[in-house]
């Protein structure tokens, strides 16, 4: 577990005093995916060069598995530091090496013999999907395999906790979500804490558990990344959240008007997702289950976050009465509301 208890950062400035970090408390399980998402100077670098060792606190501790960072010794922090692993926006890959000696740098500091320096960054290699690319020098790869190889090689050490600074900062939307998706199943093949640094709200919504909103230096909210969603109080957060646009509201493009007009027969309902319940493949059971009903989807805005999904969905149900009040018990029994919107 790591915990952050009543930190500071402060910097001397000039003639003032900079406050980086503001009495920052939050604490990440293991295993977790933990979002901190903040515009820029918000304060999210200072707390991961804290985190990381690299800066002491003002005042504050920090835990990471019950023993507080600032209090170790400087051979205690250089142990500690092998236990995490960093990726970065601008991915800071050697381009004089190959990817296989990028990947083996940090075990070669760590003095690990040549051989098994090899065994362990093939391994990785191919982990992130670029078994192949071995030999190949940093310059012939895209934005997206460049920032595998910098996994790769945070991964070398075999460290508990992976940082990712603003790693898809520099990518385009689609290698965003390779990657994203990248780190979620070293999260859970490896077992590995991720903190994900980021100012992307969609960043956060898929891949994180637990989020935290800094600003000025402050954890203004803090909670699960559905909640977060769902309800977010602080203006900040209601304009991550409003970046992100899962308002799905206002996402579905016809009025209830327009789709009784285009939808005059059958049932037509909207289906609000607020949770678990459309992880499961709730439409394709529904076809199954009543294959004398015609369903068709009219339109829908689904937001997919770790812990569940939310948003709406408008679903036409064509055939006898009696089967479209049974489909929509149906629907009743699995938790998801139900609006019906036209009964033609
Ligand atoms: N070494 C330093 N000396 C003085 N001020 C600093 C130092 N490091 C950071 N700051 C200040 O602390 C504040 C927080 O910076 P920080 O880099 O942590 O923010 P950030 O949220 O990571 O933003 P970005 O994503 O742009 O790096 C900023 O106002 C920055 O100017």
């Amino acid at each position: 577990m790591i915990k952050f208890k009543n930190v500071y950062k402060k910097y001397k400035l000039n003639k003032s005093i900079l406050t980086a970090v503001n009495d920052v408390n939050f604490e990440v399980d293991d295993g977790e995916i933990y979002g901190i998402i903040g515009y820029s100077g918000a304060g999210k670098s200072t707390l991961v060069r804290i985190l990381d060792g690299i800066e002491p606190p003002t005042s504050g501790s920090i835990e990471i598995s019950g023993k507080d960072i600032s209090k170790l010794s400087n051979k205690e922090l250089r142990a500690q530091r092998k236990k995490i692993g960093m990726i970065f926006q601008h991915f800071n890959l050697l381009w004089s090496r190959t990817i296989i000696q990028n990947v083996e740098l940090p075990l070669e500091i760590s003095g690990v013999n040549k051989e098994e320096r090899k065994k362990q960054a093939q391994k990785f290699i191919e982990l992130v999907g670029l078994k192949g690319r071995e030999n190949d020098y940093p310059s012939e790869l895209s934005g997206g395999q460049k920032q595998r190889v910098g996994i790769a090689r945070a991964l070398a050490n075999k460290p508990e906790i992976l940082i990712s600074d603003e790693a898809t900062s520099a990518l385009d939307p689609q290698t965003t979500d390779e990657i994203l998706d990248l780190l979620i199943k070293i999260n859970k093949e490896l077992n590995l804490t991720v903190l994900l640094i980021t100012h992307e709200m969609h960043a956060i919504r898929k891949v994180a558990n637990k989020v935290a909103v800094m600003e000025n230096g402050q954890i203004v909210e803090h909670g699960s990344v559905y909640d977060i969603f769902k309800n977010p109080k602080q203006p900040i957060t209601k304009r991550f959240v409003d970046e992100d646009n899962p308002s799905t509201e206002n996402e579905l493009s016809m009025t209830v008007d327009e789709i009784v007009d285009k939808y005059p027969n059958g049932s037509v309902i909207k289906l609000s997702f607020n949770g678990n319940q459309s992880q499961q493949p709730v439409i394709s059971q529904m076809i199954r289950d009543f294959d004398t009903l015609e369903i068709s989807i009219i339109e829908g805005a689904i937001h997919q976050t770790q812990d569940g999904s939310m948003g709406s969905l408008i679903i036409q149900l064509l055939g006898t009465q009696a089967d479209q009040n049974k489909a929509i018990e149906y629907l009743n029994s699995l938790n998801i509301e139900t609006e019906v919107i036209n009964r033609g």
